[in-house]
């Protein structure tokens, strides 16, 4: 099986996983933010100029935090939802320094907070275009307030803070993107067998899952396949654990070769493999599995084969997996070496 396997979306979107692991720190820095500016209101009263318009901004603000919060937004991992909030974070802050008069003081690093959640979620790229625009609204502050934006004194403290957002912008992402990689490689551990490199158990009743769902609803057959290699214990005992090995490694090949592209096979443990193939009623399934067998060696060990039909031998993943267990038994009990395809209902 290449690397190009389908893998559903959902439970296997590392990112998504990633965001979904970091949206406890998301909300934690939101609530982090409105605490900051309500307890500066508190200690430092509000500003004698245009103090109501901070005090309506920053109600707004905590109204939109309890929403986010109440809705689960960070939940969502859409990542052009966490990109306007991260947005609406600069503006909410931009406008607090601008009514707190404040675009040098300690509240500058306020910044801080809507670039850490950026670099968390959104990657190093959009980061620094964030820092970008926090570049741009310091300036309009330093304009707005009538200083000279073209006075070194003046862009001084812009330039130290822009260079200190850039730094922890740049690592936090680079730390992401170190984690996310990391996930991605425990994600394709977690899915593959470790001897043949298939799909485990877990990682095909995921994908079979998503392809049940959509033969559902748009009402095409599949077949569930079970196979079990004849006499796997007897080369093991006659040629050691090795060979063993070896002729699950063949019969791996062997089934990579007769699948079509978008079959799965995985590999249920010990000498029991299944397949699934989308798109196949019980007569294309029995033929494909006809023409494996037909394809198998003098010297290869040879093989019982089960298949349930969706929709006719079972409405449901689970009870089709029993039927094509049952059929392989079937199988094994005629001597082996055969398909069966029976409904045992
Ligand atoms: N080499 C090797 N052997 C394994 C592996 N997993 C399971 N086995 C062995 O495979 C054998 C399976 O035994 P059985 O279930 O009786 O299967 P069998 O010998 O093929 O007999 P039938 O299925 O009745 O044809 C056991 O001896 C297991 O120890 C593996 O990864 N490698």
């Amino acid at each position: 099986m290449s690397d190009h396997d389908p893998l559903p979306p959902l439970q296997w979107d590392s990112r998504g996983i990633q965001i979904q692991g970091f949206s406890t720190g998301l909300y934690q820095i939101e609530w982090l933010l409105v605490t900051i500016v309500i307890f500066y209101l508190v200690v430092m009263g509000l500003p004698a100029k245009g103090g109501l318009g901070v005090l309506a901004v920053t109600i707004g603000y905590f109204g939109l935090s309890l929403l986010a919060s109440r809705l689960r937004f960070f939940d969502d991992r859409q990542r052009w939802l966490l990109a306007m909030h991260t947005w609406a974070m600069i503006i909410f802050i931009t406008w607090f320094l601008y009514g707190t008069g404040g675009v040098t003081g300690p509240l500058a690093s306020l910044y801080l907070l809507a670039i850490v959640t950026s670099a968390l979620t959104l990657g190093v790229v959009i980061t620094m275009l964030e820092v970008v625009a926090i570049a741009a609204c310091q300036l309009l502050l330093l304009q707005l307030q009538g200083s000279d934006i073209l006075a070194l004194a003046n862009l001084a403290p812009v330039g130290t803070s822009i260079f200190t957002l850039l730094i922890v912008g740049y690592l936090t992402a680079a730390l992401v993107n170190t984690i996310h990689l990391s996930n991605r490689a425990l994600l394709k551990m977690a899915s593959r067998d470790a001897l043949t490199g298939l799909f485990n158990r877990r990682a095909f009743n995921d994908l079979a899952s998503s392809i049940h769902e959509m033969a559902k609803r748009s009402q095409n057959p599949y077949c569930v396949v079970l196979i079990d290699m004849d006499g796997l214990k007897s080369i093991n005992d006659k040629g050691g654990h090795g060979a063993g090995d070896q002729a699950l490694l063949d019969l791996t090949k062997r089934l990579r070769a007769c699948k079509r592209s978008s079959d799965i096979v995985a590999r249920f443990g010990g000498d029991e493999f299944v397949m699934l193939l989308p798109d196949t009623d019980a007569k294309g399934g029995k033929k494909m599995m006809q023409r494996l067998l037909s394809a198998t060696q003098r010297d290869q060990p040879s093989i019982s084969i089960g298949i349930a039909s969706y929709p006719e031998q079972g409405e449901t993943l689970e009870v089709l997996l029993d039927h094509a267990d049952a059929a392989m038994y079937l199988s094994k009990a005629a001597g082996g070496n055969r398909v069966t395809a029976r409904s045992v209902a």
